[in-house]
């Protein structure tokens, strides 16, 4: 069990400037970037950091940035005296979590935070205007106006049915390094092009950053955890474990010598659809350019996304032929 709670810190220019006091100690800071509603995919990441880090801040924050108005950024799940306990509950102390109130700049606009699907500017609501790619930060009216994107990265697999949702994961992100300024960051790789965007992004920005990816962590019955399967009921969150058994299914005929990818993505999304899944995407990509390929012949992740009833969850399995 950890000794001491975490400290608590909602403000920007505290959390630079816990940062800033301890880097000057000589401490190395590991950053987890959550959106809350902690699970055990959590943990994992935080056990991770604990070993590359001799301070660890975890950051709650559910950015409206990254969803879209037809999205469930005003239901995302939270628990916040929940998610403090299980992180009373590891074996070691984390140190801080940063959970501001909000990230961004609303200026005069402050009013239209609480109402959703308002205009910034006063102006009419047209049709015209509603029709614009839009995310639920641009909905409530905001001075913020710097993007950052992964031009090629951001644009298959998830980027297709959710277009802004990388450029907002890419922006907070890059703020929250602005912020706390750490030395490593740990992602999971439930979230593979979220992982490599991340990773991308640091590298082309040349934040002073280490980017872990950390393995899935699954239920005991194969389902990646995820905060949003809470909003599976039992029938479907049973449907939904076609997803991992069909990719593991593929994995093996992959190893088996069955490499071309128009096959193995048949038998994956037949699966789901027999289960009463509807298939979003299910995607044979390059690891590193997540660009589709014919026959796996490199190192390939095998992505999907599938809804099951209201919900929308995402899994992958990467295969790698040459690891034997
Ligand atoms: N099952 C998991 N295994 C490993 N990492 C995970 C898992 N689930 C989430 N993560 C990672 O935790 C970090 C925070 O993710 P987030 O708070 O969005 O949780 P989530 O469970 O992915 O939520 P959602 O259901 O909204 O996708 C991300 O880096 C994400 O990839
Ligand atoms: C990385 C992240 C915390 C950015 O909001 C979010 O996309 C998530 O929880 O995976
Ligand atoms: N887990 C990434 C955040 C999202 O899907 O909205």
């Amino acid at each position: 069990m950890a000794v001491r709670e975490p400290t608590i810190i909602k403000d920007k220019e505290q959390m630079r400037r816990w940062s800033r006091t301890v880097r000057a100690e000589g401490k190395i800071i590991g950053l987890v970037p959550t959106m809350g509603y902690l699970h055990k995919g959590h943990l994992s990441l935080i056990n991770e950091a604990h070993k590359h880090a001799h301070l660890i801040v975890v950051s709650i924050y559910v950015n409206p940035g990254q969803f879209s108005p037809s999205e469930d950024f005003a239901t995302y799940p939270s628990d916040f005296d929940g998610d403090i306990q299980k992180l009373m509950s590891l074996p070691f102390d984390v140190d801080v979590v940063f959970c501001p109130h909000d990230l961004y700049d609303y200026g005069t606009n402050s009013m239209l935070l609480e109402s959703s699907n308002s205009w910034s500017d006063g102006g009419e609501e047209t049709e015209e205007r509603r029709g614009k790619m839009v995310s639920c930060l641009e909905d409530r009216g905001i001075l913020h106006q710097t993007w950052v994107r992964a031009e090629k990265l951001e644009n298959g697999l998830c980027g297709k049915s959710r277009p802004l949702f990388f450029r907002g994961v890419a922006t907070v992100v890059a703020k929250l390094f602005n912020i706390v300024e750490p030395d490593v960051a740990l992602f999971g790789k439930k979230d593979y092009q979220q992982w490599r965007i991340i990773r991308r992004m640091a590298r082309d920005l040349d934040f002073a950053v280490e980017i872990i990816g950390s393995k899935i962590v699954r239920e005991d019955d194969g389902l990646a955890m995820s905060s949003r399967n809470v909003y599976l009921s039992p029938e479907e969150r049973k449907k939904a474990l076609s997803i991992n058994r069909s990719l593991s299914e593929a994995k093996s005929a992959a190893e088996k010598g069955k490499i071309i990818c128009k096959e193995l993505r048949s038998l994956v999304i037949e699966a789901i659809q027999e289960s009463g899944g509807r298939v979003d995407y299910a995607e044979i990509v390059d690891q590193e350019s997540l660009e589709a390929m014919e026959e796996i012949k490199r190192p390939a992740v095998f992505c999907v996304a599938a809804w099951f009833g209201k919900t929308r969850l995402i899994d992958n399995v990467e295969i790698d032929l040459s690891q034997g």
